[in-house]
């Protein structure tokens, strides 16, 4: 008897490469949950911001990690956030979060505190009964799941990127969150050895995900 495989697609790349919009079309297509890594960057950044912590500051830091209680509600097929009994909302998109979520993110103390909690995700997924997970960051094919099954990297020129991110309305600098992503120590923003690579700057979104569920579709059916 043959058993249908749960299925693992990580998905990196720099800002507004695509990687929201591609994983959300790919988890109702092939009913994977759709696990939003930069949102679990954001909503603890927003946390920190809460509580005045500053990234440059360990001792704070370390002592605000070890208060958080993480936890994971299912919305539709997306996994959110949670800390304590909140949510993570819309103020992880803030100005605030986004000029200060990348000197967060560099700092191995609060990766390594997330590195557990992004793996469990797997297990969420299959108590919710999904069939695998679209997990999109920027070390997940690197890091969180180095043998996922599928493996992308999205990128495309600079210049698209920021007209898709303006064409949100949304004020972002991603020239220097790439900048900060891509040097720091700390799992930096790479495209892993052995991923597939896509530059998304002159193909559509339908064709950018058609590429990816092409691939998808050779260990589970639509
Ligand atoms: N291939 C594409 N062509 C044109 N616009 C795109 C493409 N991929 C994504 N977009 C648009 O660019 C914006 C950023 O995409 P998003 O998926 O949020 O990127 P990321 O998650 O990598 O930051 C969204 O408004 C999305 O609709
Ligand atoms: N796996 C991840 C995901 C996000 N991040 C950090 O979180 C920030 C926000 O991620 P995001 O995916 O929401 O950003 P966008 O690509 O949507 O602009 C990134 O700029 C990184 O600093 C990370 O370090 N590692």
């Amino acid at each position: 008897m043959t058993s249908t495989p749960f299925l693992i697609v990580a998905i990196d790349g720099g800002a507004a490469s695509g990687k929201s919009s591609s994983s959300r079309t790919l988890s109702e297509r092939f009913n994977l949950l759709h696990v939003d890594t930069g949102s679990y960057y954001r909503a603890v950044t927003a946390e920190m911001l809460r509580q005045n912590v500053r990234a440059d500051d360990p001792a704070a830091v370390h002592a605000a990690l070890a208060r958080l209680a993480l936890g994971t509600r299912v919305d539709g097929r997306s996994a959110v956030m949670t800390l304590g009994d909140r949510a993570a909302g819309d103020e992880i998109r803030s100005r605030e979060v986004n000029d200060h979520v990348s000197h967060f993110a560099a700092i191995p103390e609060l990766r390594a505190a997330l590195l557990t909690y992004q793996r469990s995700q797997a297990d969420v997924a299959r108590a919710h009964g999904f069939r695998g997970l679209v997990m999109e960051g920027r070390d997940i094919g690197s890091v969180i799941f180095p043998d996922a099954d599928f493996r992308f990297f999205l990128h495309a020129d600079q210049v698209e990127r920021a007209r898709r991110r303006a064409q949100e309305g949304q004020q972002d600098s991603i020239a220097e969150r790439d900048r900060l992503d891509s040097s720091r120590k700390a799992s930096p923003l790479t495209c892993p050895a052995g991923a597939t690579s896509i530059d998304t700057t002159h193909l559509t979104l339908a064709e950018v995900v058609d590429r990816m569920a092409a691939a998808i579709a050779t260990k589970l059916p639509a």
